[in-house]
């Protein structure tokens, strides 16, 4: 029998693969350059830092206090028996752990809001950079990556950007206080528990070179896993269709196997990095406890100034120890922060201007289009409000991708789509009609030559006007989680309920609606997998017509349908198309002929066709 699963496929995708891991280099960081690349998100938040490190240093005062009213007891209390001498040292005793618990607390609600903010922060811009991204520059990045980063590395900045930092100053500042109330107690002893204690340093550094690296892998790695099994479970059906289960399995446990390597490493490295901070540890207690005892017996100390001595080291070892891991986990956490600023540091698509004043200028100079008493339909025909067709002129336009190989998609392309034409592009596959919709929609200006709607610039329209202006229905329309009747409203959030009935109307779309469990209320759940594919580009349809926007364009969307259905949704297209500028990107001779002329791409120039009777 012959095996269907043929591992040098799966060869062939592990070079891929390591072509991937090869390829993926985000910008490498310091702990410092992390910070500081970081910064931004902290603005204004820096002195509630401050204030909350401030908190845990006097908390750290309080605990200085107790230790040392300890030692005064045990010379004045235990050590004599006069019982008298305990209350009033006791009673300090209550109040300073009172006041300690209390500053403790404020410090950690305070830091932990702070660090929330500076989060939230974060996520929101790190979002919106995303969706900005030039479409070629998106294209960089696995979804389930993207998910990854926007997810774990996010979590893990926040030892870089809040937390960590915190703690580190707090561990510092409580080590040096500690250290001092050590050298005020007896600083013979504290000398000798000194010695040991740059090692402490030497280790972490050590150590947080290896766990950084780990980490590297495991983000990657995380990122990598994300995108297998989103792509997997997106395809299960054809996956399970082609007989390729085994195969998709083990991609995914592949990459799960490159993880748990990657993990092991960072456990080994700080298990082997929490003993040996204990073992140095350790021989500097030991150290202190031979030396103090000779001290003792030689009368040169007293067994409270020890008890002293041995509490404060008790607090400050851990602090170093805390230095150590905090080293080693913002070591890690760079991995993370290379991994975020990968995609902050990407160019986003086309920006509006910076300079309000030209915007506001540019949405003026646009508005009288909106009031073009042209308009050759009749007013029966439009929706209240809406607003008039627009005409696109494309003249002389090139264009090149920015990661072609410098051959232009489009080249010397012109011609005026006049307000209510209805018009079909076409042209061979890969011809560049999409390229052309991009263009409309800004999401790349052209290389050379301009593209004017309503006679003015696009490139001089704030995006947001501009894309208010036109309609997109694409080939496989966008459901949202939510009711039927939000996603007809997905681009017009204000409209009322009738107004959706009468655009499901418009696109004839009740009746299906009609048979849904809760009619228009009917929750449509993982992108509206339960609709046909007519059924969910007539809540296109009706979505387009509630925009009532100047320009519709739609990118095939009879694509996958049959007769019977692309007749369905051809109708109310075409009542649609009555109202507005259309432009229809199709390869079907059929569906062309519902327009009024044809358009086709050809070797980047745009060649109008006859008109249909
Ligand atoms: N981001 C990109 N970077 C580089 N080249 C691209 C990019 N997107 C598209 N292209 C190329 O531009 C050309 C036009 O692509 P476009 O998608 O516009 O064609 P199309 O006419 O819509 O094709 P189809 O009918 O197959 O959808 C193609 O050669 C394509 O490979």
């Amino acid at each position: 029998m012959v095996r269907v699963t043929d591992d040098r496929d799966l060869e062939l995708d592990e070079d891929a693969d390591q072509r991937g891991i090869v390829e993926e280099r985000p910008p490498r960081l310091n702990v410092l350059s992390a910070i500081r690349r970081f910064a931004p998100v902290m603005h204004g938040q820096w002195w509630k830092l401050v204030l909350t490190v401030l908190l845990y240093f006097l908390q750290v005062g309080t605990s200085v206090v107790t230790v040392a009213l300890f030692a005064h007891i045990t010379d004045t209390v235990l050590v004599t028996g006069d019982l008298s001498a305990l209350w009033v040292p006791l009673g300090i005793w209550v109040a300073v752990t009172l006041i300690g618990s209390a500053l403790s607390y404020t410090a950690a609600i305070l830091g932990g809001t702070v660090t929330e903010r500076i989060l939230l922060r974060l996520r929101d811009r790190l979002y919106a950079h995303t969706q900005r991204l030039a479409p070629h520059t998106r294209r960089r990045f696995e979804t389930g990556d993207l998910i990854a980063r926007h997810s774990g590395d996010v979590d893990e900045i926040e030892y870089l950007v809040s937390s960590g930092v915190v703690q580190a100053a707090v561990a510092i500042g409580s080590a040096v206080i500690y250290a001092i109330a050590a050298f005020v107690t007896s600083w013979q002893l504290a000398l000798v528990a000194f010695v040991l204690a740059p090692l402490l340093w030497v280790v972490s550094q050590r150590f947080g070179e290896v766990v950084k690296r780990a980490a590297r892998r495991e983000r990657a790695s995380n990122g990598r896993i994300t995108s297998r099994i989103q792509e997997g479970i997106t395809h299960a059906i054809s996956i399970q269709a082609d007989n390729q289960a085994d195969k998709d399995r083990r991609r995914v446990l592949r990459e799960a196997r490159i993880w748990r390597a990657a993990r092991i490493s960072e456990i080994r490295a700080d298990a082997a990095f929490s003993e040996t901070v204990a073992v140095v540890e350790m021989l500097c207690v030991m150290a202190v406890i031979v030396v103090g005892a000779w001290q003792i017996s030689e009368g040169m100390a007293t067994i409270g100034t020890l008890i002293a001595l041995t509490g404060y080291l008790g607090y400050m070892y851990p602090q170093i120890q805390e230095l150590g891991a905090l080293a080693v986990q913002v070591t890690s956490a760079t991995a993370s922060a290379e991994r975020v600023a990968e995609i902050l540091d990407a160019p986003v698509g086309v920006c509006d201007p910076d300079d309000a004043e030209e915007a506001e200028k540019v949405a003026l100079a646009t508005d009288y289009v909106l009031r073009d008493e042209t308009t050759p339909i009749p007013a029966r025909d439009m929706r209240p409000g809406q607003s008039a067709p627009a005409r696109v002129e494309f003249d002389d336009v090139g264009f090149t991708y920015p990661d072609a190989d410098g051959r232009p998609v489009l080249d010397h392309a012109s011609v005026t789509i006049e307000p209510c034409d209805f018009v079909a592009l076409l042209g061979d596959s890969g011809a560049g009609k999409s390229t052309l919709m991009w263009l409309l929609l800004r999401f790349y200006d052209p290389t050379s030559g301009v593209i004017r709607l309503d006679g003015v610039d696009t490139t001089s329209i704030p995006l947001r006007d501009l894309r208010d202006r036109m309609a997109l229905l694409p080939q496989r329309l966008a459901i949202f989680h939510g009711s039927v009747a939000d996603n007809i409203r997905y681009g017009s959030p204000a409209a009322s309920d009738d107004e959706v009935v009468a655009a499901a109307t418009a696109a004839d779309a009740t009746g299906f609606i009609a048979d849904l469990p809760e009619g228009f209320d009917t929750i449509l759940r993982d992108g509206g997998a339960n609709l046909s594919g007519g059924q969910r580009q007539r809540i296109g349809l009706a979505r387009a017509y509630l925009r009532s926007t100047p320009l519709l364009i739609l990118d095939e969307p009879t694509t996958g349908l049959d007769a019977s259905t692309t007749a369905r949704v051809l109708t109310p297209l075409v009542r649609l198309a009555r109202t507005r500028t259309t432009l229809l990107i199709t390869h079907d001779p059929e569906v062309a002929a519902v327009a009024d002329y044809t358009l086709t791409v050809s070797h980047g120039r745009l060649v109008r066709g006859a008109s249909s009777a």
